[in-house]
C-alpha cells in the first residue's frame, strides 16, 4: 500500500531539470519532522515548506498496489494531452523513499517513465531511479553519497561553517550541485547569499524555487 498526499503535472520548479514537465507524486510521512506544526521546533529538519501529511491533497489516496499508482501517474501525465515521450515523474514528499520500491519503479518503465527522486539523502535508494535529487540535512545522517544532483538549501542552523559544508561536497561524488535559498521570511537575504557563494564557488549553480514565482504547483 502506498500512502500518495498529493499526485499532478507540472514543471520542474528547481535543480538541474528546472523547467521539464513531469507529474509530481508526493508521498505522506517523512524521517525528519512529523508535519504536524507542534513539533516542528523539535524536528530535525525545521524549515520545510511543504504540507506531506495524510492523502487529502489533489490527486492523493492510498493506492494498493504499483500497478494501481503507476495507472494513476500516467493519467495525471495524459491529463495535460502530453504524447508518450519523454514521460517524466518525480517522487517526493515528505520522504519518498519511505514509500518507492523498485516494484513501483519498474511498472513506471515499463511505461515509458524516467524515474527521478528528491530525498533527503538519509534512506538507501533502490535500484533503477534514473535521476537521484539529494538534500541533506544538517543534523541528519547522510548516507547517499552519490548521486545525479545535489541540493543544498542555505542557510541551515548547524551549518555554520557552510563554506567547509560546501568544500567537503566538492569533493564528493555528485554531478550537480545546487545552492537553494531557504524559503520563509529570509529569502531574500537567503537569496543573496546563494548568489554570492556561487560566484565566489562556480562549482556551484543556484537552484531557485521557479514555481514559487510563477504561480504553479
Ligand atoms: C519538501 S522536500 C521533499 C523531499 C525530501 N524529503 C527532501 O527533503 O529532499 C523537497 C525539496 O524542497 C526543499 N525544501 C524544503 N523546504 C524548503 C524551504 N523552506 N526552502 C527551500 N527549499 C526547501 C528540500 O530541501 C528538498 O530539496
Ligand atoms: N513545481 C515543483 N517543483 C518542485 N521541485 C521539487 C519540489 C518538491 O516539493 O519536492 C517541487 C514542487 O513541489 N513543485
Ligand atoms: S526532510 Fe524533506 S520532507 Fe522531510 S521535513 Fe525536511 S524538507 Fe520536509
Ligand atoms: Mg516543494
Amino acid at each position: 500500500m502506498y500512502t500518495v498526499k498529493e499526485l499532478f503535472p507540472t514543471l520542474q520548479g528547481e535543480g538541474a531539470h528546472a523547467g521539464r514537465a513531469a507529474v509530481f507524486c508526493r508521498f505522506a510521512g517523512c524521517n525528519l519532522w512529523s508535519g504536524r506544526e507542534e513539533d516542528r521546533a523539535s524536528a530535525v529538519c525545521q524549515f520545510c515548506d511543504t504540507d506531506f501529511v495524510g492523502s487529502d491533497g489533489i490527486g492523493g489516496g492510498k493506492f494498493n498496489t504499483a500497478q494501481d499508482l503507476a495507472a494513476a501517474i500516467e493519467q495525471s501525465w495524459k491529463s495535460t494531452s502530453a504524447g508518450p515521450q519523454q514521460r517524466y515523474v518525480v517522487f517526493t514528499g515528505g520522504e519518498p523513499l519511505l514509500q518507492l520500491d523498485e516494484d513501483l519503479i519498474n511498472a513506471l518503465h515499463q511505461k515509458g517513465f524516467e524515474v527521478a527522486i528528491e530525498t533527503n539523502g538519509t534512506i538507501k535508494v533502490p535500484k533503477g531511479v534514473d535521476w537521484v535529487c539529494v538534500s541533506p540535512k544538517a543534523g541528519s545522517e547522510l548516507i547517499v553519497l552519490q548521486a545525479n544532483e545535489l541540493k543544498l538549501v542555505v542557510p541551515q542552523a548547524g551549518h555554520d561553517a557552510l563554506e567547509k559544508l560546501m568544500s567537503r561536497f566538492e569533493k564528493m561524488d555528485y554531478r550537480n550541485r545546487f545552492l537553494q535559498p531557504m524559503d520563509g521570511p529570509d529569502v531574500k537575504s537567503n537569496t543573496e547569499l546563494a548568489v554570492s557563494l556561487c560566484q565566489k564557488r562556480p562549482l556551484w549553480r543556484l537552484s531557485i524555487q521557479s514555481h514559487k514565482l510563477i504561480g504553479i504547483r
